[in-house]
């Protein structure tokens, strides 16, 4: 969890050029709080194409390097570009209508009282809570389909606060990709869930990632577990900086987790599902 973000837009400026195919790119990047690095050093690039997990323990910055990529966060040190953009130049409130983001932050400020549908219709005004009457039968009508999408339409008349933790979450992932998202950003989409929740969630996810007309996809966990079939690449973190990146099975090795999660772990493959314990 990260604290501290944006307030708003600096004031937009034109915006600056970069390669049309990097969703997110990160030179050097630092984040600093309290004289305290968050993270730093960060090289970084996402690609239309990438579905990317990013993993370490807890604190080591994952939250935010996601913040970073969300447009969220400024950083304190080096440049940080998102769909173009440059963070810190740009009108970030635009910016984030072209980013899915599910966190449990944007969660916890979801009304309990709201319809299903309309906790997803909201997206489209970066709201939380049904503030406005009229909204367009389109809009619902996506909303629904999206529900139906991540197995949750049944629930489209309920009370968010009626259900369940992990119907909650395909609702919030539903929700995060209302607006069409051209990058998704998912915190944790995991935590919390039981063995079955977890499985379909990891299904639908998979789903996702294998869509070629889905955005480019970033999400953080702590668990190898939790990384769907389909995702293509891994940022293993520690203490604020990089220890691996890169494909997938590349970056998974028993030394790069061990190291990012400072124990000796012996990590296994079986088809495209990925498991760590104590050696
Ligand atoms: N505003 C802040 N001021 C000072 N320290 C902060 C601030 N926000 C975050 N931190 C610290 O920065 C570090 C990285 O936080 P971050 O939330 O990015 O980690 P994380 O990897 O997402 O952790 P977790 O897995 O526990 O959610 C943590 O040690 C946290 O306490």
């Amino acid at each position: 969890m990260t604290g501290d973000l944006i307030p708003g837009a600096p004031g937009a400026l034109a915006p600056s050029t970069v390669d049309a195919d990097l969703v997110v790119s990160l030179d050097g990047v630092g984040v600093k709080r309290s004289g305290t690095a968050l993270v730093q050093d960060v090289d970084w690039r996402v690609e239309l194409d990438e579905r990317w997990v990013v993993l370490g323990p807890n604190g080591a910055g994952k939250t935010t390097l996601l913040n970073l990529a969300a447009g969220r966060l400024y950083p304190t040190s080096g440049v940080a570009h998102v769909l173009g953009e440059r963070i810190g130049r740009t009108d970030v409130n635009e910016l984030r209508t072209r980013i899915g983001l599910s966190t449990a932050t944007l969660a916890e400020r979801i009304p309990a009282d709201e319809r299903v549908t309309d906790v997803v219709v909201t997206a489209a005004w970066s709201v939380v809570g049904r503030w406005r009457e009229s909204y367009d039968r389109t809009d619902e009508v996506r909303a629904v389909a999206l529900l139906r999408q991540l197995g949750v339409g049944h629930l489209a008349d309920r009370a968010y606060g009626t259900l369940s933790e992990g119907e909650r979450k395909r609702v919030q992932i539903a929700r995060a990709l209302m607006t069409d998202p051209e990058l998704l950003l998912l915190d944790e989409p995991a935590a919390g869930l039981d063995l079955g929740a977890r499985e379909d969630l990891v299904a639908r996810l998979a789903e996702l990632a294998y869509d070629p007309d889905a955005p480019a996809m970033v999400l953080v966990t702590h668990h190898v577990e939790e990384i769907p079939p389909g995702f293509t690449h891994a940022l293993l973190l520690r203490e604020g900086g990089v220890v691996a990146q890169g494909l997938l099975a590349d970056v998974l090795t028993a030394d790069n987790l061990s190291k990012a999660f400072g124990l000796p772990l012996v990590v296994t493959r079986s088809g495209d599902r990925w498991a760590a314990r104590a050696a």
